[in-house]
C-alpha cells in the first residue's frame, strides 16, 4: 500500500505540474492507518447508513472492497453514485491533505457507505498520511502572482489538532481556508 500511495501521489503532483518529489516522498516515511469495516445485513437498509457522509482527513485513502455488490457511494453533482466493486481493484480516494497541498485543485469527495438487506459487506481501508515533518499547506509551486493560497499552512500537529478540535457543525476543509 505504501508503494501504491507514493506512486499515486507522484502522479497527482506531476498532473499539477510539480516537478519536485518532496510531497510524494513524504509518503514513504508517512503514517498508515488501517481500518476494517464490517456492515452486517440490515432488514431496513433504507432507514440506516453504514458510515455517514464525510470526506477523509488523510492524504489519500486506498480501499479494498471485499464484497461483490456496491456499498460505497460518492456524491457527484448532488447525487449519490455507487461504486461497483471490481475484483482485485483498489479504490483510491483523495483526502483533505492532498486537497490542501493541491490548493483545492484536487477535492476530497464526500462519500458514505450504505448497507444491504441480505448480505454482509467488508471493506479494508488504508488511510495514507505524509510524514509528520512536512507542513500541510498549498505546494509552493502552485502559488504565485494571480494564484493565491486558498488554505493555511499548518504543521502536521497543527493540522491534527485542528481536525480533532473541529466544530462538527462546520465543514473541516472550510475551516482550513485563509
Ligand atoms: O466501507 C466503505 O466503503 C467506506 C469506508 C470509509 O469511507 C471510511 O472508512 O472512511
Ligand atoms: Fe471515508
Amino acid at each position: 500500500m505504501r508503494e501504491a500511495a507514493i506512486s499515486i501521489v507522484k502522479f497527482i503532483t506531476l498532473a499539477l505540474g510539480i516537478q519536485q518529489t518532496q510531497i510524494s516522498e513524504s509518503f514513504r516515511e508517512g503514517l498508515y492507518d488501517v481500518r476494517m469495516n464490517c456492515y452486517p445485513p440490515c432488514p431496513e437498509p433504507e432507514r440506516v447508513l453504514g458510515i455517514v457522509p464525510h470526506a477523509d482527513n488523510s492524504g489519500i485513502t486506498l480501499l479494498a472492497d471485499c464484497s461483490d455488490f456496491p456499498g460505497l457511494q460518492f456524491l457527484k453533482d448532488g447525487k449519490w453514485v455507487g461504486v461497483e466493486p471490481i475484483e482485485g481493484a483498489i479504490v483510491a480516494n483523495i483526502g483533505h491533505i492532498i486537497e490542501v497541498m493541491s490548493n483545492g485543485i484536487y477535492k476530497a469527495p464526500e462519500h458514505r457507505a450504505v448497507v444491504n438487506k441480505l448480505k454482509e459487506r467488508l471493506s479494508i481501508v488504508t488511510f495514507c498520511y505524509p510524514c509528520p515533518f512536512i507542513d500541510i499547506g498549498p505546494a509552493e509551486e502552485l502559488i504565485g502572482e494571480g494564484n493565491l493560497p486558498v488554505y493555511k499552512k499548518l504543521t502536521h500537529e497543527g493540522y491534527f489538532s485542528s481536525f480533532f478540535q473541529r466544530n462538527l457543525d462546520e465543514s473541516f476543509i472550510d475551516s482550513l481556508e485563509i
